[in-house]
């Protein structure tokens, strides 16, 4: 086990930001912390790595964070804002130096795709590229330990997949990684756990597909109904089929649809004369685990609808 963690609390005056938290994470695994803005992420990272106090106890390779050797940790903070006038490339180097062995800048900024940018200064970059610089410190040190708070936040969505792929690759050698992130996909594709952190405490932790069985609840069928329906008529017609049926907004949602049954509820709207617009069929996934543990603690907040939208209208 490269990291575990008992009992972490941390108290900032009359708010409590970790509430007794326990987890674990094996060698070569991707832990993956989710949860909504002000759940204690970054708290728990910053405990984790021992850059701020806590209560409880952690062990970060057989050692409490604090006396663990920095040259097997690569850290990511959320914010961090390296020196505006180096270059990606001066910027790789100078925190290479801070290691007694450090990996060849040319590999790091190839595998954070800043080969063409190498001699922009820092302050030049997109956001995106600076994120990208920054990750590249993180792993300058060819940590055995990657702990990143956000790492893809502003990365456009091809530049995040390519990220991915590096974690792969990073955890296929061995590299253990413990991650926060808003993106629901990033967290679904990349982690072996993931833990919803929400108001201090993790609520669920477990494999993105046990959580989403657990917790996503059932198939559904969103039929955009036409202006002209009556929503009760369009319910009648369809609630034989699934679990349940509901219309918000014109949307008739039918829930327990499978794959098979599409063509029965069609058939079934045909019969009664309803006029649809649109329809789209979606399986839970880990934003359903979210949304349905977050908006029953009532923790969701504008932020993180934000950050759907954003989701939903990438490409
Ligand atoms: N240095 C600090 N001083 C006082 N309160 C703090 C400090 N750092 C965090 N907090 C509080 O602790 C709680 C948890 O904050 P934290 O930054 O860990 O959340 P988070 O889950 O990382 O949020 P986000 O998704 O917005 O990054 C919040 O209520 C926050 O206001």
């Amino acid at each position: 086990m490269v990291l575990n963690a008992e009992n972490v609390r941390r108290e900032y005056g009359d708010t409590v930001a970790l509430d007794g938290v326990s987890l674990s994470v094996d060698r070569g695994t991707v832990f993956a912390l989710i949860g909504p803005n002000g759940a204690g992420k970054t708290t728990l990272i910053r405990s984790l790595t021992g850059t701020t106090e806590y209560e409880g106890t952690v062990e970060l390779l057989g050692a409490p964070p604090e006396q663990t050797d920095t040259q097997q940790i690569g850290l990511l903070p959320q914010s961090f804002a390296p020196p505006e006038r180096l270059t990606a490339r001066e910027l790789i180097e100078y925190y290479g130096g801070l290691y007694d062995d450090a990996r060849s800048p040319t590999a790091v900024l190839d595998d954070v795709g800043l080969t063409d940018a190498a001699d922009t200064w820092y302050e030049s970059l997109s956001g995106g590229q600076q994120r990208r610089v920054c990750v590249g410190i993180a792993l300058v040190n060819d940590p055995e330990l990657l702990v990143l708070d956000e790492p893809t936040t502003g990365i456009d969505p091809a530049g995040r997949r390519d990220l991915w792929r590096l974690l792969e690759r990073l955890t296929d050698d061995g590299t253990t990684v413990v991650l926060t992130t808003h993106y629901m996909e990033e967290a679904e594709y990349l982690a072996d756990t993931v833990g919803l952190l929400a108001d201090g405490s993790l609520v669920a932790t477990g494999p993105p597909q046990t959580l989403i069985e657990e917790y996503g609840g059932a198939n559904r069928l969103e039929v955009e109904l036409a202006k002209s329906v009556d929503p009760g008529e369009a319910e009648r017609a369809t609630e034989p089929i699934g679990t349940g049926v509901e219309t918000a907004d014109r949307t008739l949602t039918i829930r327990g649809v499978t794959p098979r049954a599409i063509g029965d509820v069609l058939d079934a709207l045909d019969d009664a004369g309803v006029d649809y617009d649109a329809l789209s069929w979606q399986q839970p996934d880990l934003e359903s685990v979210y949304l349905t543990l977050t908006e029953s603690s009532g923790s969701t907040d504008t932020a993180t609808r934000a950050n759907r939208m954003e989701e939903i209208t990438t490409p």
